[in-house]
């Protein structure tokens, strides 16, 4: 494909890893319209020259176009955002946190070479366990914290409102409801802020006795098992995280200021402090603008708080022990 460099504002994403939630999110990225130009890195070249090609032989069907190239490490200098989903994912049976050991490695190594390249925008991380690995993105690029971002919970938020709009037979774009924490098994649904259009969940609840706040609890419970589930059908997840991927995307080159719940340091906010783990922030083009403090009632804060320790226990454990970063 011969490459068409945009003169104007480039809105180049580059991708790292284009495996399942690589390719799926440059897919959507371009159904989408989102970016401009559209660079793919994999370790396995032959994997990523051969989506590059099936990606482009969609363009005719696209809404604008999108230029796409396998690329290298050099073509991140000029990126406005650099999504990285490379490394191992889980298998059966496995915790996103059992992947850290491998995946931290393998972070060091891709984000050490896009900074090489003298690399100045956004890093959007979606590779698990995502908040430790935000975090460790964050102090191996030395970028200013709130332009390294985690994909968070916006999956685990994006479920939820499914899974309530399924219930109550609403629209998800209109149940307001906020799943935050680790992206993992200690994340938790902030139910005290949630709404119906902008009814407060509580009170819509009373509008009908066959609603019980028990469903809800199982509500969560499939959104926080989710991935597992999927897993063991299909072997991985990612038409899900590639659309959030594109919806934080679009957020930072569009400029929006949009609410989401990304990954992101907290200093102090959230009565947490030297912790990346999801929470609802506005994001815009200079990546997360500031961290939408809620007043949580007593559980949440309880669980919000157990899980910042279990991630800031699992970050020392990790960059203290056996490794030199
Ligand atoms: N944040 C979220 O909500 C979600 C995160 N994930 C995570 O995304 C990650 C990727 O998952 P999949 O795409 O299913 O895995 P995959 O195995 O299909 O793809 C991983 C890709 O990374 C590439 N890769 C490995 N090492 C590399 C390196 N050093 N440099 C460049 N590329 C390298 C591989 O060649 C492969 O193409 C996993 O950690 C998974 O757990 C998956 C779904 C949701
Ligand atoms: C795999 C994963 O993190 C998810 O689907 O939530």
């Amino acid at each position: 494909m011969v490459r068409t460099p945009s003169k104007a504002k480039r809105d180049r994403v580059v991708v790292i890893g284009t495996g399942h939630v690589g390719s799926s999110y440059a897919f959507a990225l371009m159904n989408q319209g989102v970016a401009k130009e559209l660079v793919i890195i994999d370790i396995d070249q032959e994997k990523a020259s051969g989506d590059v090609m099936d990606l482009n032989h969609g363009q005719a069907f696209a809404p604008s176009v999108t230029s796409i190239w396998h690329g290298n490490y050099e073509d991140c200098k000029e990126a406005d955002v650099v999504c990285i989903s490379a490394g191992a994912n889980q298998k059966p049976g496995e915790t996103r946190l059992d992947l850290l050991e491998k995946n931290v490695i393998i972070f060091k190594e891709v984000v050490d070479a896009v900074m090489a390249s003298g690399f100045n925008g956004i890093f959007l991380v979606a590779t698990n366990p995502v908040d430790l690995l935000t975090q460790a993105t964050q102090v191996f690029s030395g970028l200013p914290k709130k332009r390294v971002i985690g994909s968070g919970t916006t999956l685990d938020t994006a479920r939820l409102r499914f899974m309530l709009g399924e219930y109550f037979q609403i629209s998800a774009k209109h149940v307001h409801a906020y799943v935050v924490g680790e992206h993992g098994d200690s994340a938790l649904p902030l139910w005290s802020t949630a709404t119906i259009g902008n009814v407060p969940l509580s009170q819509y609840l009373l509008r009908n006795r066959a609603y019980k706040k028990a469903d809800l609890d199982d509500i969560f419970t499939n959104v926080r098992d989710a991935a597992y589930e999927i897993i063991h059908k299909k072997g991985a997840t990612y038409y899900g995280i590639a659309m959030s991927l594109v919806r934080i995307t679009k957020a930072l080159l569009k400029n929006e200021h949009a609410v989401m719940t990304v990954s992101t340091f907290l200093n102090g906010e959230f009565g947490a402090k030297e912790v990346c783990i999801a929470v609802p922030a506005i994001v815009n083009r200079n990546g997360v603008r500031e961290v939408l403090e809620l007043k949580l009632n007593d559980i949440e804060r309880q669980q919000f708080t157990e899980s910042v320790q279990m991630l800031k226990g699992t970050y020392k454990t990790i960059m203290q022990t056996g490794h030199s970063f």
